[in-house]
């Protein structure tokens, strides 16, 4: 018969009987695992205790082996542990199958599963006067991790023995999972706890009687408040707790985030809050988390998701005319100072690239840049958009632009739709850095840079609907943004920049002839810089030509095209090749090289491109290379 088929002793018998182990070989020492053995051993002892102490039947020991068979703990009757020594069975004792022969303990760990073996069905003689009644111990992870025994004499087997040590090993094997299970979520709190006290947002956990159960020392300086002192007392007893936050305490509610004031030993803050009631699997009320964020960092927040940023610099003011460069001069005084800036000018004459190029060229560059058109908004909403709306318990709170701009620049568009009370109260809010919000008595401090436009403030001032002393801080100082009629060439050079733009959105090259240029040059421009972007865009839009002329032109501009003659500056015939010549490049880039589908695209034949590619000295080579 192969002895895999046999049962597992005799299978034992058969290995030992194969490597020639010696019945009569006296017990042998094994290796011990102290280090990992020490806390299980522990843990076994008092299960060891607890088994010895329970049992009626006295005359037994609890034997302890590690995983590899070795003994690590006897105890229970004396008399027995007293018969096991004298046959030298004993801590440090192999009772691996190798040197102590067939037994339970060596069956227990080889098999994973629990044994007995009693008088000679153990092969050693020193094991035979003895029955022994083994079970495996299991980590949490299912590994054998040793084997606990119950040792009797033969004669006196006990008839339990083997359902005490499966029992036994069973609260074991609990006993570490519970113990893994504990370690494990102290560890996650622990995180749990390091995490709280890392975010930027306050935590308040408030039992169902309203007491702190856990603070996380955000919370300290938010509500100044002394974080160890507080827990477990009632939340009123430490901080005056704002009615709507009570209120939802109260009756268990949600709260959304929403400016809410805490009266702090510091005076009155505002806080953005929300409540959110915490329930158990079976809808038992455990206490509701108050979340707490600082205004400040919820500005910041708004500012980078709403984009207040200044985009324009000095470097995208297109202008060289004189009256430009004495406009540019002016603002970068501004820039460098620290006073508001008062921008006059024309619809449409770029006050607020000025007043971005400022904000960016000026020591608050880092901060946001806010804009407010005072025209566009009506009269009514311009109060709470400007100053903000102090919370009430129905109704939550809200900053205003004046407290969004914090630490930057605000750009006050049409100025002189303020109505008198507002001037009135943005005057006080200059000059006291601080503003009550509608509604509100609690100042609210600011600190922002004004830059300002508005139309003919000084004709307002004289009639006495503008205040004159409004208008002497706001224009500390000027810069004057002059009509594009009066910018001479500066027309060319935006509608040269203008055009590269829309060929790049457009995907095809769009250019000006020499007459367009001409045209657009001597008309006046009511609406200036805005109106030359309408008027440019709507052309390379409608029509597919590459180089637009003045019949492409708005006839009320078409009106202003006349021949170039000599008597035209010889600035402007300049300016009318480079930007022909750009046309030419770009085309030829455009197609590739092939110079055919260049002249098509410029709406020229090709001889005539070959002629003013000599004349400017464009060679196809440099440009495909
Ligand atoms: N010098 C310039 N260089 C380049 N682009 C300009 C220049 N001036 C104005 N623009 C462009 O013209 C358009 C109108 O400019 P902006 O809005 O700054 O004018 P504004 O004076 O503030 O107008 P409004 O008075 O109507 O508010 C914008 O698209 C701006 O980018």
């Amino acid at each position: 018969m192969p002895t895999s088929s046999l049962p597992p002793i005799q299978r034992s018998w058969a290995r030992c009987q194969a490597h020639s182990l010696d019945p009569a070989s006296p017990p042998q020492t094994g290796p011990v695992n102290l280090a990992v053995w020490s806390h299980l051993q522990a843990l076994a002892r008092s299960s060891i205790e607890n088994l010895y102490q329970l049992s009626e039947h006295p005359g037994f020991a609890v034997v302890i082996c590690d995983e590899q068979g070795t003994i690590i703990d006897l105890a229970g009757d004396s008399e027995i542990i007293d018969q096991a020594q004298q046959h030298g069975i004993g801590y440090g004792i192999s009772l691996a199958e190798e040197v102590a022969g067939t037994n339970a303990v060596d069956l227990a760990l080889r098999e994973a599963l629990p044994y007995q073996t009693g008088g000679d069905e153990h092969y050693c003689n020193w094991l035979q006067p003895f029955a022994l009644a083994a079970a495996p111990i299991f980590s949490p992870d299912g590994e054998a991790l040793g084997a606990l025994a119950i040792l009797t004499l033969a004669e006196a087997h006990h008839p339990y023995a083997l359902g005490m040590v499966i029992a036994a090993a069973q609260a074991l094997h609990s006993q570490l999972r519970a113990e893994r299970l504990l370690n494990e979520a102290n560890d996650q709190l622990s995180e749990l706890y390091a995490t709280l006290d890392t975010i930027n947002e306050g935590l308040i956990f408030v039992g169902p009687n309203g007491e702190i159960r856990r603070l996380s020392r955000r919370v300290a300086n938010i509500l100044d408040i002394n974080v160890r002192s507080a827990a477990g007392r009632p939340l009123s007893s430490v901080i005056a707790v704002p009615p709507v936050i009570a209120t939802a305490l109260h009756n268990l509610n949600t709260l959304d985030e929403q400016e809410v004031i805490w009266q702090t030993p510091n005076g009155a803050q505002a806080v953005i809050c929300g409540v959110r009631p915490v329930w158990d699997r079976s809808r038992r009320y455990l206490g509701s988390v108050i979340t707490l964020r600082p205004t400040e960092s919820v500005r910041q927040l708004v500012q980078q998701v709403v984009g207040a940023q200044a985009t324009f610099t000095f470097r995208d003011i297109i202008g060289q005319s004189e009256s430009m460069r004495q406009a540019l001069r002016q603002a970068r005084l501004a820039a460098a100072g620290r006073g508001a800036v008062l921008l006059r000018g024309e619809a449409g004459v770029g006050k607020e690239i000025f007043a971005q190029a400022i904000h960016n060229a000026s020591n608050r560059a880092g901060g946001p840049f806010v804009r407010i058109s005072c025209a566009a908004i009506p009269h009514q909403l311009l109060d709470s958009e400007l100053f903000g709306v102090e919370g009430t318990d129905r109704q939550p709170g809200r900053p205003g632009k004046l407290e969004l701009a914090y630490g930057g620049v605000i750009y006050l568009e049409a100025i002189d739709a303020l109505s008198f009370d507002q001037q009135t109260s943005l005057l006080r809010a200059i000059e006291m850095g601080r503003l009550i919000r509608t509604g509100g008595a609690r100042p609210v401090s600011i600190d922002v840079r004004m830059i300002v436009a508005g139309h003919d403030l000084e004709q307002l001032v004289q009639e006495g609907r503008f205040r004159a002393d409004l208008y002497a801080r706001l224009s500390a100082f000027i810069v004057d943004i002059p009509p594009l009629r009066q910018r001479g060439n500066d027309v060319i050079l935006l509608a040269n920049q203008m055009v590269q733009r829309l060929s790049e959105q457009l995907g095809r090259p769009v250019a000006l002839d020499p007459d367009a240029l001409a045209a657009l040059r001597a008309y006046p421009w009511p609406g200036n810089v805005r109106e030359l972007e309408v008027v440019l865009e709507r052309m390379a839009q409608t029509s597919a030509k590459s180089v637009l002329t003045v019949n492409d032109l708005p006839p009320a501009i078409a009106r202003h095209a006349t021949p170039l003659t000599m008597a035209d500056s010889p600035r402007l015939a300049e300016a009318q090749e480079l930007s022909e010549r750009d046309a030419i490049v770009r085309a030829i880039r455009t197609a590739g090289g092939r110079l055919g589908r260049a002249a098509a695209l410029l709406g020229i034949s090709r001889a005539t491109l070959w002629r003013k590619m000599t004349r400017y000295h464009i060679a196809r080579d440099d440009l495909t290379s």
